[in-house]
């Protein structure tokens, strides 16, 4: 997903992404409810803030068990997250919940872990999710006795059938991707990381991404189950989605078109999960990365945002910093110009981003599009062209029906897009007020597709269409 048009530094935004053609015959899809809520977990101690964006969770990852050092960081409750395993049977009894988890799980989870002591807090560090050994994977636990391990190196490989190439469901920027079930029967999706991660470069990236997925819990959020490093292996285990990505369904490569309800669910969704990760503690965590391919979805077409590897805590509200300056980095077509001019990095960058992809879930249309002729290249830009033109019906997803609750949705959807591609992020919605107006969108999609469906109503829809 990553690789082609990825950003790194200052490299220029590469214009590769093509269209592509619609190989699948059209049927409805389903959709579901929406049952995620957004919570603000705020603590006043800057103690615990500087402990956590200097050393994070995994303070331990990749570095042996200890820790003297880590004593500090035991007066710090945000170091007791949710996702961090006391020992082996609660990680899989965490496993098991998490496969019906729901927001109020997250908050339970994340009350029980403030009200931890401290030298429970000093044993979950030890163990950490993440072991470091050099010796043989079946002697680990034994080696590191009452410190119990999540996820053996033995019960990976198990999983996995030794990395086989027939349990191998992807490949990113960061590794390979399997599919494997663990000991207690939870399908997870297990990321081993590629060599050339072992660097201190790319190194870095990796442990962003454990220290981040550690911390945050929402149901529109790639569950973390753990990592393991043994000998040359780096991995994270993280929850399986089982049903691709939402760019491969735009595509249309899971045989199914996603109707205009059901993106507007999904755009929903991801709003409701950057939305929490905005609002996760006084440090917000910047997910850097929103786009298309970056959106995983269940059965049901939940969406579940995924790849934390670039995230990075924002600036200290308390301390009056506005904004992390940082190399840029991202997906080109989804940068937000401003943080590409500056390198100044705000909660609005990710604002942008989620712009472009309500773009794409309206058009179809990847952000970049190489092959069309000039004017439609950038899908944002042209999209944005047209609907100031008055002309957004032009821009509709052709696979999707035009009806009035389409229609009407569209419209006000772009409306949205329109804010949050604002040139200067001032004037950018907040994630959370996105979320609220596409609320409200998608009562008024749903009235006017619910009245479209009696008897006898043809005629008001259309008026409705009409205004
Ligand atoms: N949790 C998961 N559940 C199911 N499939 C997954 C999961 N994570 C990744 N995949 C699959 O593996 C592929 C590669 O994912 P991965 O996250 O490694 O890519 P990446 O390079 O990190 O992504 P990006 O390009 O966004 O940085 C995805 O396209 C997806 O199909």
């Amino acid at each position: 997903m990553k690789s082609p048009n990825h950003f790194f530094g200052r490299r220029t935004p590469s214009t590769a992404a093509s269209s592509t053609p619609d190989r699948f015959s059209h049927s409805p899809c389903s959709s579901y409810s929406d049952a995620s809520t957004v919570r603000n977990k705020s603590t006043k101690n800057p103690v615990a803030l500087a402990a956590r964006s200097v050393a994070g969770v995994f303070v331990s990852c990749f570095t042996p068990p200890e820790s003297e050092k880590s004593t500090t960081f035991g007066d710090s409750e945000e170091f007791k997250a949710p996702s961090v395993f006391s020992d082996t049977s609660r990680a899989s009894s965490e496993r098991r919940r998490s496969s019906n988890s729901n927001t109020s799980r997250a908050g339970s989870e994340r009350r029980r872990s403030s009200n931890s002591n401290t030298s429970r807090a000093g044993s979950e560090r030890r163990s950490s999710n993440f072991v470091s050994s050099s010796h043989n994977s079946s002697s680990q636990s034994r080696e590191l006795g009452n410190v119990n391990i999540p996820f053996t190196m033995d019960e990976i490989l198990k999983a996995t059938r030794n990395f086989s190439p027939s349990f191998k469901i992807g490949q990113g920027g960061f590794g390979t991707v399997y599919k494997g079930r663990l000991g207690d029967g939870t399908t997870v999706a297990i990321k081993r990381a590629k060599k050339s991660l072992y660097d201190n470069h790319l190194g870095v990236e990796f442990q962003s991404e454990i220290k981040t997925l550690a911390q945050v819990e929402h149901l529109n959020l790639v569950k973390y189950y753990g990592c393991l490093e043994y000998q040359q292996e780096r991995i994270v285990v993280v929850e399986y989605v089982p049903n691709g990505t939402l760019r491969e369904h735009l595509d249309c490569l899971h045989g199914n078109i996603l109707d205009l309800a059901a993106r507007l669910d999904i755009a929903i969704d991801v709003a409701h999960a950057v939305t929490y990760l905005h609002m996760y503690t006084d440090h917000p965590i910047i997910h850097r990365d929103i786009k298309s391919s970056n959106i995983l979805l269940t059965e049901n077409l939940r969406a579940k945002v995924a790849d934390f590897g670039f995230a990075r805590l924002a600036a200290d509200a308390e301390s009056g910093a506005t904004h992390v300056s940082t190399q840029v980095k991202g997906t080109a077509g989804y940068l937000d110009p401003e943080y590409l001019r500056t390198y100044q990095l705000t909660e609005k960058s990710d604002v942008y981003s989620f712009g472009v992809l309500l773009v794409e879930l309206i058009t179809g249309r990847r952000p970049i599009e190489a092959k069309r002729e000039l004017k439609e290249r950038v899908t944002a830009k042209w999209t944005m062209k047209k609907f100031n033109d008055g002309d957004a019906i032009s821009t509709l997803d052709p696979r999707l029906e035009q009806n009035a609750a389409n229609n009407l949705a569209l419209e006000k959807v772009l409306e949205l897009a329109l804010q949050c591609l604002a040139p200067h992020k001032q004037n950018r919605p907040s994630m959370r007020r996105c979320a609220e107006i596409l609320w409200s969108i998608r009562k008024d999609y749903r009235e006017i597709a619910d009245a479209r469906l009696l008897p006898g109503h043809s005629q008001k829809i259309t008026s409705v269409r009409e205004k």
